[in-house]
This record gives structure tokens, C-alpha cells and sequence, in this order.
């Protein structure tokens, strides 16, 4: 069993995302620019608006948090949106999610110029994505897809069972991996909470990817000898006695499925430290005008 160290390969493409910026700097070309919406005062989007910061300032991007509170109204934050859209310095924003309930998220992914969506929301990146088109991807399977790439893991022909049908998870991996590509060219299944007997499928996968957001949900029984096992999962449960008081899990029952895989993601510290990295991937590709020219 081998570990997929997403903490390791995201430091690997940070390092490589550096040497570009200075690149750039060095030919006096624009310097990346990010820009997080975060309303409200969530943990977990705090703690990953942080991270985003954290990582911009390491490679060198110009990046900015806009912060509002809970009572912003919808019209207000669309004009934000369209600020951004309109402002030349910017090469990229996020409108990070979830937003307070009278904010229709979909008006506001909606609301955000394609050419920006470097979180890769919106309908026409999801499209040009689906068609393989270029495109922004976003986070979490443009991680999955790093990951699987540096490891070299093979994927041609391999059955690709994923549990999850979600706009920004299941359906996108199973799309990208069932193109003709590499990573890709996977025969793929999707599970989901209607699928009876789940276990008939993850049983035949050669590749098994987990993102229904259930701790634990996949246990050893579940799992084909020598799989590769992409576990998205992140839950936050209590850890009483440890020094914070929670910890991480992810959607797989690590401690006794790691034995029987070639290949498994940890959490913390696999498939999330990636996520950030694509969206500098994004960015650059903003800055670059690599997508839409
Ligand atoms: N507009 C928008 N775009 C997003 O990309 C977006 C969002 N909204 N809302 C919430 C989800 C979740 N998400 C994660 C980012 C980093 C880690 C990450 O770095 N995880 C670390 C652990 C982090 C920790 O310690 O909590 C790991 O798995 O090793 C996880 C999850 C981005 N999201």
C-alpha cells in the first residue's frame, strides 16, 4: 500500500507555480491576483479562505479577501460580483460557498464572468469541461486528476466506481475520467443514495473514488484487493482528550481499508491540499489567458 500524498505533490506544484511567477515578474508580465468573497462567519469557509491566502502569498500572487456580513442582500452581493467582473487588475474571483439561505447560490455562480470563474462553477466552464473544451476545472477533480497523474497510476480500461453525484464532485470526476485522456479513458460507474446494494459496484472497482460526505461510510468488505482508494471526504467530529478536541475524517474507514489497496488517499493531508493548488493553477491560467484568450 502505498500513500497518494497530496500534501507532498501540492508543495511540489506550489514550488513549480513559484519559478512562474518569478518568471513573470523577471519579463515584467501581470502578477496573478485572486480575489475570496467570503460572507458571513462559517469555521470551515474561514478556515479555508485562510488556507487560499496562506497559499497565494507563497507563490508570489496578489490576493484579497472581501468579507461581508451575513445581512448582505442578494442585489448588493451581485454588484460586488460585478465589480469584479469589470476590474481589470482581477484576474480571478470565488464566491465561497455555502451562502445565508436568502442568497441564491446559483444567481451568484451564475453572475460571475466565465473568463473569471476560476472555481469553475459556472454553466459554461461546467459545459466546456463536459465536451473537453478548455476550461476551468474545479477544485476537487482537477485534484484527483493531479494526483493520479504524478503517481503515474494507470487508468485506461480500469473500472471507475464513484460514489457521489454532486455538480462540484462526482459528476465532473466521472466526466474527466471517462474522457479520452490520460488520466481518463476509465469505464465509470456513478453510485449515489438510490443506488441499492452499493457494495455490488464498489466491489468491481479498480478505482474507487468517495465523495458522499458520510464518515466512514466505506469500510474494508467494500473494497476489491489492490484498488485505488480517492477518499474526498472531510467531516469534523468530536476527539475528546486530543489537544483540539475534533479531528478529520473522511468518507473511507482508513485504518482497515489502507491494507487492502495499492493506493489510498490520507485525511487530512490527501485530496484537499490540492484543491487549493488548483485554484493558482486557475488563476495563472487568468493571468496567462490561457483559457479564453
Ligand atoms: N466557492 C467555493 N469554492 C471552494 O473550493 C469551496 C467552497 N466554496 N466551499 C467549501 C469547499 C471545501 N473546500 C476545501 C478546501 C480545502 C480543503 C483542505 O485544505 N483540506 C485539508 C485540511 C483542512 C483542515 O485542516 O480543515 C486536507 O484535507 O488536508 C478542504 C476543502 C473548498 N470549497
Amino acid at each position: 500500500m502505498e500513500l497518494l500524498d497530496g500534501k507532498r505533490i501540492a508543495d511540489e506544484i506550489k514550488a513549480e507555480i513559484a519559478a512562474e511567477v518569478e518568471a513573470i515578474k523577471h519579463k515584467g508580465g501581470k502578477i496573478p491576483h485572486l480575489v475570496a468573497i467570503l460572507v458571513g462567519h462559517d469555521g470551515a469557509s474561514e478556515t479555508y479562505v485562510g488556507h487560499k491566502e496562506k497559499a497565494c502569498a507563497q507563490v508570489g500572487f496578489k490576493s484579497q479577501v472581501l468579507r461581508f456580513e451575513d445581512s448582505i442582500t442578494e442585489a448588493q452581493l451581485l454588484d460586488e460580483i460585478r465589480k469584479l467582473n469589470n476590474d481589470p487588475d482581477v484576474d480571478g474571483f470565488i464566491v465561497q460557498m455555502p451562502l445565508p439561505k436568502h442568497i441564491d447560490e446559483q444567481k451568484v455562480i451564475e453572475a460571475i464572468d466565465p473568463k473569471k470563474d476560476v472555481d469553475g462553477f459556472h454553466p459554461v466552464n461546467v459545459g466546456r469541461m463536459n465536451i473537453g473544451l478548455p476550461a476551468y476545472i474545479s477544485a476537487t477533480p482537477d485534484g484527483i486528476v493531479e494526483l493520479l497523474r504524478r503517481y503515474k497510476i494507470p487508468t485506461e480500461g480500469k473500472h471507475c466506481v464513484v460514489i457521489g453525484r454532486s455538480n462540484i464532485v462526482g459528476r465532473p470526476i466521472a466526466n474527466l475520467l471517462s474522457q479520452k485522456s490520460y488520466p481518463g479513458d476509465c469505464t465509470v460507474t456513478i453510485c449515489h443514495s438510490r443506488t441499492p446494494n452499493i457494495k455490488e459496484y464498489t466491489l468491481q472497482a479498480d478505482i474507487l473514488i468517495v465523495a458522499l460526505g458520510k464518515a466512514e461510510f466505506v469500510t474494508a468488505d467494500m473494497v476489491k484487493p489492490g484498488a485505488v482508494v480517492v477518499d474526498v471526504g472531510i467531516t469534523r467530529v468530536d476527539a475528546p482528550g486530543t489537544k483540539l478536541g475534533w479531528k478529520l475524517l473522511g468518507d473511507v474507514k482508513f485504518d482497515e481499508v489502507a491494507p487492502k489497496c495499492s493506493y489510498i488517499t490520507p485525511v487530512p493531508g490527501g485530496v484537499g491540499p490540492l484543491t487549493i493548488v488548483s485554484l493558482l493553477k486557475n488563476t495563472l491560467k487568468a493571468a496567462k489567458k490561457e483559457v479564453y484568450g
